[in-house]
């Protein structure tokens, strides 16, 4: 390998190239700073290469099956009805390589120097990069560590195997599997049981800790699985698992009790462990907590005022939504522009038959915190538009605090509540009161109409509410 004495000087260096990494780089450059940014494996990160992107295109092929199942209810009938994981998995391929196009148009566009190699640390100004054959040097005045995290599974799956899937390796499969078991408690586990239920695998989803929802909207989900025969496995712990050839047999314990469960395959949620350890950042003189995160101030600054951190790398985030938010907010400080994030409103999303969607508090968490609350709630059985487009499952819940009608919290399942919540999110952002809610006019009819109708049941407002 030739290492260089010579070190090339920029402004700006930003290690990793994913959702943070590249909203850095380009609110930077836009600001006019001279940025480089450094990515070892493809630009777009995990979310663009094997993450949202192909979790949420599964997400809407499911949706599409499950649409179609129901066309003769519209007088449309089709001959038959099957699916193919080839022609999803090539159109999976075509969409990461048509936006990952654009985002490096974009980066050029802005003149952003795009380095491929594994950065480490030299100096608290300057960063190294292994690129197999040269290991080149980077003077920088400002840096961004944007190096996202590994998804790990618990040491009782950490073997490797062909029937032992991870948010990492669910997406690439070649075939439906015939018996997917599902074991996870987060919202990818959520997802992966109801997108491979619907494309027509046999699901047994199982957990141990609570679903991370709101109860009315754990029971309206729990209420669709099971009839989307879907078998669900509650509080109950993995304890060993047997891959085998032909299948997998997987141990569960319940109240003491074993019980077994033989499937095709099984998926495992993970844990993150942060990129951090190749960084060296002793050299760089920048801290991490107990797990190796990185921690933040509003403004993205490390302990060392000159380097930022942003996305997965950093405490609080698993979510791109978040990672793109500091992702901006880094470009713009390193330019000297006010700009700050707040974890206060971030949606968290699942796509699943129906979509989830909650933001801020719920009832529980509110009282908990001193409020005296009150919650509209309203069902999508009695939304105009959900009976026409024959999806009436789901309720939708608007928590406000009673003294001063301020919007505390919005959770959701059903039919349209992806895009009511950006209407919750900005509602809590601004401040919003329950009459900010219904004072406006609503499209009718609309799903959104659901969201009009929860905020009115605040105070016994809403017509369609028995
Ligand atoms: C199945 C799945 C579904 C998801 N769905 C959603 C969703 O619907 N919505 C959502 O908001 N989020 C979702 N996420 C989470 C989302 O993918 C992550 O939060 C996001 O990718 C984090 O962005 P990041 O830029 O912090 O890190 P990453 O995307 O992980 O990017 C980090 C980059 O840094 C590079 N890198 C690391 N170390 C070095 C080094 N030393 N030198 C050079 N380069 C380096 C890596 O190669 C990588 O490209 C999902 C994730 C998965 C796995
Ligand atoms: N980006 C980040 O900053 C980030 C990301 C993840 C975790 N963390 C932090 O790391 C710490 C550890 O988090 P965590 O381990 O609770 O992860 P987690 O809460 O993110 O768990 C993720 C998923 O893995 C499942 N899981 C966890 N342990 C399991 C096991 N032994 N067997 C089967 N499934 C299991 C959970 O049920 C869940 O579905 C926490 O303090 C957390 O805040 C930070």
């Amino acid at each position: 390998m030739v290492v260089g004495d010579f070190s090339h000087e920029k402004e700006v260096i930003i290690v990793g190239g994913g959702p943070g990494g590249y909203h850095a780089a380009i609110r930077a450059a836009q600001l006019g700073k001279e940025v480089a940014i450094i990515e070892k494996n493809a630009i777009g990160g995990i979310c663009l290469n094997n993450g949202c992107i192909s979790s949420k295109l599964f997400a809407e092929a499911a949706k599409r099956m499950r649409d179609a199942a129901d066309l003769s209810s519209f007088g449309v009938t089709a001959s038959s009805l099957s699916f193919d994981m080839s022609a999803l998995q090539e159109r999976k391929e075509t969409i990461i390589t048509n936006l990952t196009k654009g985002v490096k148009a974009l980066l050029n566009k802005y003149h952003v120097e795009m380095i491929k190699g594994e950065a480490t640390f030299l100096a608290d100004n300057q960063i190294g990069v292994e690129r197999g054959e040269s290991f080149e040097k980077y003077q920088f005045e400002q840096a961004v560590i944007a190096t996202g995290a590994t998804y790990t599974r618990p040491d009782s799956v950490s073997m490797e195997h062909k029937r032992i899937l991870d948010p990492s390796t669910l997406y690439k499969l070649k075939e439906l599997p015939e018996h997917l078991i599902v074991y996870g408690s987060d919202y990818q586990a959520v997802e992966a049981a109801s997108t491979f239920s619907a494309l027509g695998s046999q699901v047994t989803f199982a957990y141990k800790d609570e679903l991370p929802y709101d109860p009315a909207v754990t029971k309206e989900l729990l209420r669709l699985m099971k009839k989307h025969k879907i078998k669900v496995i509650k509080e109950t712990s993995l304890e060993e698992c047997s891959p085998g050839d032909n299948d997998i047999t997987v141990s569960f314990l319940s109240d003491s009790k074993e019980k077994t469960v033989t499937a095709s395959h099984l998926y495992i949620s993970c844990t993150q462990k942060p990129n951090t350890p190749s960084l060296r950042l002793d050299a760089c003189g920048v801290n991490t907590d107990e797990y190796g995160f990185i921690p933040i101030t509003p403004t993205t600054e490390t302990n060392q005022p000159h380097i930022f951190a942003v996305g997965d790398v950093t405490p609080n985030s698993e979510l791109a939504v978040e990672s793109i938010k500091q992702g901006k907010v880094a470009g713009e400080r390193m330019a000297g522009e006010k700009s700050e994030w707040d974890p206060y409103a971030i949606p968290q999303v699942t796509h699943a038959i129906r979509p989830i969607a909650s933001v801020g508090l719920t009832a529980e968490s509110a009282r908990k915190e001193g409020f005296d609350v009150a919650v509209g709630n309203f069902s999508l059985s009695a939304n105009g538009y959900a009976a026409l487009t024959n999806k009436k499952e789901g309720v939708i819940k608007i928590i406000s605090e009673k003294k001063t009608d301020v919007i505390l919290g919005f959770q959701a399942i059903g039919e349209g509540s992806v895009e009511m919540i950006s209407q919750a999110v900005q509602s809590l952002e601004m401040g919003a009161r329950d009459e900010d809610i219904t004072y406006p006019f609503y499209p009718h009819p609309s799903f959104n109409e659901a969201w009009l109708e929860a905020a009115e049941s605040l105070k016994n407002k809403a017509v369609h509410r028995v």
